[in-house]
Order: C-alpha cells, then structure tokens, then sequence
C-alpha cells in the first residue's frame, strides 16, 4: 500500500511584518496565495522511518531528522502512539530556501499521507494545530487556495479569489535563510516605530474581484528590502521581468524566488523567455493560481517499496 500527496507552493501577495516578539518571531500580515507548482509526497511502509528525495534540488533537501515532512511523520506518529514506520519519498519541484514553502509543503504532504496510510482520520483542526507546531507556514500549505495568515502567520482565514492569477517564478542561483531576512529586516528598521501589521482592503479586492491590473497595484512585501540587502543583484532579476511587460515584480516572501505577475498565461509564456535570457536567473517558470492544498493523488494498493527513482535520487 502506497499513498501519493501532492502540494502547491505559495507565493505572498502582501507580507505585512511587525516588530519583534519576545519569543523573537514577528506578528504578520501574510496573504498566502497556493501556485501550481507542486511536491509530491509517497507515504509506503518501511522499517523505521526512510526519506529519499529526487528532483533538481535534492541535493540541497537535509534527509535527517531536521527535514520537515520526517518531523511531520513523528509528530503524527507520537499523537497516534504508533511508531513512524514509513518511507517517505519526496518527489521535489518546488526551488528549495527559495520563500516558496517548500519544505513547509513537505510536511503538509506528509502528514496527509502518513494520516491515510495508517488510516488515522485524524480531525482537520488537529492536523491544522500539528502543521502550526512544525513552521508558520506549514497550516497554509495544508489548506491551499487563498489565505490571511496572522500571528506568526499560523492562524488562517480563507479569502475569495475570483480567478486565476498568472505568475513567472525565476530562482536564484543561492538560497536565503528565513531568520536571516527577518534579522536583517530588523536591522533596517532599527530606530523606526513599525506598525502593527494590517492587510491591504485594495489588495484583498483585487483578490476577490481577480482583477490582476488591480492586484500588482496592491501587492507589498515588507521583506523584500531585507531580501534585496542580502542578496543585491536580485534587483536586475526584478528589472528585467518589469521589462519584459510583467504587471507587478515582487520578492517571494523571505526570498530568492521572484515572481512577476503576468496580465494572461501568453503574457507569462513571454516573460519567462525573457527572464531566462536575460541571464540574471537560474532559470524561469511559469504557474497559475490559486491551488489547492495538500490532497492525495494516487493510492496504489500493491505497492510496498517505492519505484520510481530518477537518477539524481538522494
Ligand atoms: C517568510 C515566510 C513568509 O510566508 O516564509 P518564506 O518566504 O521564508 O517561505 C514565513 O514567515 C516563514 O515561515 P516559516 O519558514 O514556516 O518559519 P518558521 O519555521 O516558523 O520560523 C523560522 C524563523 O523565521 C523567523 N520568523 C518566522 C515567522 C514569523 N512570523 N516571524 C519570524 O521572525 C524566526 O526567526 C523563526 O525562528
Ligand atoms: N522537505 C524539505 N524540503 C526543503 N527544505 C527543507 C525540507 N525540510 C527541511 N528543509 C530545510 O528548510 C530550509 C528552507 O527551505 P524551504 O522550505 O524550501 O524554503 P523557504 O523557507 O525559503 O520557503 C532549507 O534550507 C532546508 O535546510
């Protein structure tokens, strides 16, 4: 028996942080939007828990007791009073340290296939409560689709979105560390009062309305100052895809991704040649969004050892 997951990206269309919490984390306004671009999670049974990832960055993936969906598996595990014995295999495609929640995606996955492997029908307010213990971003990864995510950006509230937004994601040739864009947006700020974060009434409009001439005028990213700080020549990324026609060119999240937002999917097409010839990123693709959250995709009844596996399997 096997269970296949699949789970979405996610790009902040306004990331609104406040000043540092005593328990060092910042309140947010995180309006989380899910994007088609998508890990997949096999949960099978194994002796003990095992992790394998295959994809373009599985190198950069830890496979210890550090990665994510493993830290997912044991917590679902210890809940359950059962031990983790499960092979996890991580198919990735989501750019890794990238701000896309990539990891975050991981553990959602897994804990969605470890709870159907080992038929746990465990509540969704649990699941959601696991998800919130393991990283900030791990609920929304859960729910997909369109979120407000305040607090440290755990504590979701869905939000209507009334078409299909089209993105260019270009990586970088690096990853950025999350607590270090936080450190270092704390440092810009120093001196200053920083507000309590809100989200933007304009930008949750354009959201509903799925207006994208509307949602590029709105779109903000408090991190990306701190982003650009750290990595500088982010910024010819940004200005090559404003000048290749994209709508709005933004930092995803802590960053390096950046995502460019197109007026239709041709206009995206467009962009990302541009992006990818202009030599000032790793590479370019295009998505759309919203998307759904963690869901399975396959079960497959005969199966006990994960196939599949690509050459540059770790
Ligand atoms: C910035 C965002 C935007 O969605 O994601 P990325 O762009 O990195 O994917 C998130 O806030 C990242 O969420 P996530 O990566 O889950 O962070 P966590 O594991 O909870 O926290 C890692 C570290 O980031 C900082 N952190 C995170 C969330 C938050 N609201 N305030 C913080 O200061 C803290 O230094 C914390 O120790
Ligand atoms: N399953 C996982 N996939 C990717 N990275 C992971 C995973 N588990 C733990 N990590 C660690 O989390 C860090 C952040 O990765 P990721 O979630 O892809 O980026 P971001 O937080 O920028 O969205 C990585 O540098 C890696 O060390």
């Amino acid at each position: 028996m096997s269970i296949t997951v699949r789970v979405p990206a996610k790009v902040n269309v306004q990331l609104a942080v406040g000043a540092p919490r005593p328990d060092g984390y910042h309140d947010l306004a995180n309006v989380f939007l899910a994007v088609g671009l998508y890990d997949t999670v096999t949960a099978t049974p194994a002796e003990g828990l095992r992790l394998t990832v295959t994809g373009p960055d599985a190198a950069q993936v830890p496979l210890d007791g550090s990665n994510l969906a493993a830290r997912a598996a044991l917590a679902l595990a210890e809940r359950a009073g059962r031990t983790a014995d499960v092979h996890l295999h991580i198919a990735k495609d989501i750019p890794v340290a990238g701000g896309m929640a990539g990891g975050s995606a991981d553990a959602a996955a897994a804990l969605v296939a470890c709870d159907a492997l080992w038929g746990l029908d465990t509540p969704h307010e649990v699941l959601l409560s696991i998800c919130a213990d393991l990283g900030s971003d791990v609920p929304f990864s859960l729910v997909g689709e369109a979120a407000l995510g305040t607090g440290r950006g755990e504590r979701l509230q869905p939000l209507e979105v009334g078409g299909t937004f089209h993105w260019v994601f270009a990586a970088a040739d690096c990853g950025l560390s999350t607590p270090a864009v936080y450190r270092e947006y704390d440092r810009l700020c120093e001196g200053r009062e920083v507000p309590a974060p809100t989200a933007s009434p304009e930008l949750l409009a354009a959201l509903r309305e799925g207006d994208p001439h509307a949602l590029a005028a709105a779109v903000g990213n408090d991190l990306q100052a701190a982003a650009l700080s750290l990595h500088p020549a982010l910024a010819a990324t940004l200005a090559a895809g404003t000048g290749a026609g994209a709508l709005a060119a933004l930092v995803s999240g802590s960053g390096p991704t950046t995502a460019f937002l197109a007026e239709d999917a041709p206009a995206a097409a467009r962009i990302a040649e541009a992006l990818t010839a202009s030599g000032t990123c790793r590479s370019a693709r295009v998505a759309a969004s919203p998307a759904p959250g963690a869901t399975v995709v396959g079960q497959d009844p005969d199966r006990d050892t994960v196939a599949a596996r690509g050459a540059d399997q770790r």
